[in-house]
Formats: structure tokens, C-alpha cells, sequence
């Protein structure tokens, strides 16, 4: 049996958890089930209840006192405790059917992906043992299409979660609701399907021309891949979360599973025509 799970991933502040807590109401409102995880020992309120919480298993700030760990030291042991423990979140998460999408509400410390293979270890487990069709959900705020250097660094690290985790992945510009006024819709353009040599000249206008090769360097490393593209999502908009939903899906093959359970019903109106002898 399929199982349906999203990562949400990004840095700190980037609105992830308003992002969880809106797909699962739009969840709701048509009528799908999922299951919330919350991922993030530092996480002090919800709008909904996690049905998986990972405070359930470990106190983060018992991790601090008794390691003498400052809060991302703690993190990280708490993620190391939770991998050692990995039947805990398995028995937790039951049997989720097939008709329901599993949201893993992660935590802002970037190291988790991009520098230490806590989080790709996690997906393989997911994937490989427990089944799960995974994606990954990588926003960064909208807000840094304003400044281009962090442009640039916020891409280099969706692509370096990206090839890190190696699970399907989608980018997200989220909190597009703080841009929309700032930038024109042709500006946007630019980013959502950056040509970065493009934006590349614009940084070099903006910085010391010793950095010039550096930039290049970095453009073409973005060039190379050239596979990062941002939806966008404002929270707060429905229609905005029902088509980040709907790449979700896709990316999942959610739709592939459900179509022949729907085919399965039996049509009360048909009637198998007569046949000719
Ligand atoms: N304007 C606007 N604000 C948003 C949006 N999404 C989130 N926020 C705000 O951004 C702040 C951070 O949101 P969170 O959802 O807690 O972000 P997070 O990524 O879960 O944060 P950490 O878990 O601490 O890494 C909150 O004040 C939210 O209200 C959005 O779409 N538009
Ligand atoms: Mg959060």
C-alpha cells in the first residue's frame, strides 16, 4: 500500500507551520484527510493539534540542561534521538491509508539538510521502510526577491536541500502577499523561473567588481542544474494553497493511486448493454 507524505522545509520564519496549518484546513474543507507531524522540539503553539508530535519523545530543553547545549545543539541531539528512535515515530504514524497526505512540519535550522544527513537519513527511512511516496516542500520568503544576494543564497540552499535529500521537490516563494505591491509582475517573472545569468548582471551592478568571478561561478553552478523554480504561496489564499496542493499531488502521483479506487465503484446508473447472440 502507498503511503503520501510532504516535507516542509525552509529556513527559519519562512512560514512553514502557517503553510501546514492552511493546507490542513483547505485538507479539510474538500473533504481529504491528513495527518500532521510536527517535527520541531522548539514548537510552542498550533493552530491544530499535531496527531505526531516530536515533544512526545523528547524534551528539548531536558537535551539543553543535561548536554549543556545551547538550542541548535539541542536540535540536533533531539533529531539524533528521534533517528535512534525511529519505531517510535513509525508506531505513531500507524497505518495512514492511501486517501490521506502525511505533512511533516519541520524544523527553521537549515543544517539539518544542507550540512549534517539527518534529514535525507530520515526520508530514506520514510521512503524505504515505511513506504512513503515523500516530497519535499522547500520555501523561502518572498521577501528576498527584493535583494538579489540573498536571492542567489536562498537558491543555493533549496538546491543544496534539493540534492541533499534527493526526494521530489518543489520551491516555494512564500509570503507573496509582502512583494505583490513592491515588484512588478515582470520583475517577479524573473524569479519565479530564474535565468540567472540575467540576474547575475544585475548583481554584479550591485557589487565590488572582485566578486564578479565569484558570482559568475555561482550562476553557472545554478545554470548547470537548472532545475530551480519557484510556485508562489500566500498562505492566507486559498486558491493559492489548493494549487500548491495540486503540485503536491502530482509530484506525488497522488491522483495515479486514487483514480482506479474511484474506478472501482461500481456506476449505480450502467447497465451492461444487451449483447447480440
Ligand atoms: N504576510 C504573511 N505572513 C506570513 C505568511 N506565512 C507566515 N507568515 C508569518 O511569518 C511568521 C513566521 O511564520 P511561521 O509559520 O511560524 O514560520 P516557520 O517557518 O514555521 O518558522 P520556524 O518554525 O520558527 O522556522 C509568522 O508571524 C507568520 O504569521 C504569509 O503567507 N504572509
Ligand atoms: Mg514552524
Amino acid at each position: 500500500m502507498s503511503r503520501f507524505g510532504v516535507l516542509v522545509i525552509g529556513p527559519a520564519g519562512c512560514g512553514k507551520s502557517t503553510f501546514c496549518a492552511a493546507l490542513i484546513a483547505h485538507i479539510k474543507n474538500i473533504k481529504r484527510s491528513c495527518v500532521y507531524v510536527n517535527l520541531d522540539p522548539a514548537a510552542e503553539e498550533f493552530e491544530y493539534e499535531p496527531d505526531v508530535d516530536i515533544k512526545d519523545l523528547i524534551c528539548l530543553e531536558d537535551v539543553m540542561d543535561e548536554m549543556g547545549l545551547g538550542p541548535n545543539g539541542g536540535l540536533m541531539a533531539c533529531f539524533e534521538f528521534l533517528m535512534d528512535n525511529l519505531d517510535w515515530l513509525e508506531s505513531e504514524l500507524g497505518e495512514t491509508g492511501e486517501d490521506s497526505l502525511t505533512i511533516f512540519d519541520c524544523p527553521g535550522q537549515i543544517e539539518l539538510y544542507t550540512h549534517v544527513p539527518i534529514l535525507p537519513n530520515l526520508a530514506k527511512h520514510l521512503t524505504g521502510h515505511m513506504s512513503f511516496n515523500l516530497c519535499a516542500a522547500y520555501l523561502l520568503e518572498s521577501t528576498f526577491v527584493i535583494d538579489k544576494s540573498k536571492f542567489f543564497a536562498g537558491t543555493l540552499s533549496a538546491m543544496s536541500a534539493m540534492i541533499m535529500l534527493e526526494i521530489p521537490h518543489i520551491n516555494i516563494l512564500s509570503k507573496m502577499d509582502l512583494v505583490r505591491n513592491q515588484v512588478s509582475k515582470r520583475e517577479l517573472k524573473r524569479f519565479l523561473d530564474p535565468d540567472p545569468s540575467i540576474l547575475a548582471s544585475d548583481i554584479h551592478a550591485e557589487t565590488n567588481p572582485r566578486f564578479h568571478r565569484l558570482n559568475e561561478c555561482v550562476v553557472s553552478l545554478i545554470d548547470d542544474f537548472s532545475m530551480v523554480q519557484f510556485l508562489q504561496l500566500e498562505s492566507q489564499n486559498e486558491d493559492s494553497v489548493q494549487a500548491t496542493l495540486s503540485y503536491i499531488d502530482d509530484c506525488l502521483g497522488w491522483s495515479d493511486v486514487q483514480e482506479p479506487n474511484i474506478k472501482d465503484e461500481p456506476d449505480q446508473d450502467w447497465e451492461e448493454p444487451a449483447r447480440d447472440e
